[in-house]
């Protein structure tokens, strides 16, 4: 078991999806963490759920963490950091999940030499299969990059990127859960409307999505590849596949990515 203490501030969806996954995958204690929320409610719900500490106020959990995550909405880390920074301990690491959140701005708040680093997670960690993408500062030293990213990596899959790339990271794997969930939703509405049960069109829509991911990381193959071994000459799948052609399905996708980067970089501090 893990010995280093971990305080989320904000207990939210993501945070929910990040302790609860690194519990779930034994990677930390329950009495090594702590997390605030706003509200007295989501506190007490958080303690029932997760067997955690938690705290409304914010300091409280900052001075508990050897490792400290913001998982408060962007436009409160302003307020967060000047409301925590006393509080912290001397050598804590500060990690953001936040979108549009930068290191220069969480050095301009806490000091050059603070401990940072900036990650852009997704919910599909509160069932072990996260990705999360990794920007250290220049005080991580290797052995705290590494003990970050076993932190992620003990819920999902990890990347350590630049942070010129950070704002592009939302649109293809923070939000894509999203898009994915929508599409899902679309193919059970077409297995309705043929008399699939919901129930039933849910699971065969899930269950397909997740093989094709898995024969993509799995294979090696080119998607292009794997989806021509579906298309049989003549057959049904090519219909489909010239129907999503015509009504720019990969192009539709692309343009929502530069809306998500877009608003990533509207958010940006
Ligand atoms: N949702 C997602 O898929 C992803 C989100 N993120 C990032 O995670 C962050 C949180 O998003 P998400 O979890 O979706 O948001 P939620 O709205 O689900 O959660 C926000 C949490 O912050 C708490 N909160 C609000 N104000 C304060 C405050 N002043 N001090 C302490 N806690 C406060 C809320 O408490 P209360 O419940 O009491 O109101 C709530 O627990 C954002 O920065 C987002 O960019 C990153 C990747 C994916
Ligand atoms: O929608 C959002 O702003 C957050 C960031 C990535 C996923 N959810």
């Amino acid at each position: 078991m893990n010995k280093k203490t971990i305080s989320f501030i904000g207990s939210g969806k993501m945070a929910q999806a990040i302790f609860g996954g690194m519990l779930k995958a034994g990677f930390t204690s329950h009495e090594a963490l702590i997390a605030s929320a706003k509200t007295a409610a989501t506190a007490e719900m958080v303690t029932k759920k997760y067997e955690i500490k938690t705290t409304t106020d914010n300091r409280v959990a900052a001075s508990y963490g050897d490792i400290v995550v913001l998982a408060v909405k962007p436009y409160l880390h302003t307020e967060v950091l000047n409301e925590i920074k006393e509080s912290l301990k001397e050598d804590a690491i500060i990690v953001t999940i936040a979108a549009g959140v930068d290191i220069s701005y969480m050095q301009e708040q806490l000091s050059m030499s603070s401990k940072i680093i900036r990650t852009m997670p997704n919910t599909p960690s509160l069932v072990g299969e996260g990705m999360t993408v990794i920007c250290p500062n220049k005080n991580i030293t290797e052995e705290e990059l590494q003990y970050t990213v076993d932190l992620f990596s003990s819920f999902g899959k990890v990347e350590v990127m630049e942070e010129r790339l950070m704002d592009a990271i939302p649109a293809i794997s923070g939000s894509s859960p999203a898009y994915a969930f929508l599409f899902i939703e679309a193919l059970a509405d077409g297995g309705v409307r043929s008399g699939i049960p919901r129930e039933t069109s849910y699971r065969l829509a899930a269950q397909s999505l997740l093989g094709a991911a898995k024969m993509v990381l799995e294979t090696g193959k080119h998607p292009g590849i794997l989806k021509d071994e579906v298309c049989t000459p003549g057959g049904t799948t090519i219909e489909a596949i010239a129907t999503l052609e015509q009504l720019q399905f990969r192009g539709t996708i692309m343009a929502a990515m530069d809306n998500c980067t877009r608003k990533n970089k509207e958010l940006q501090k």
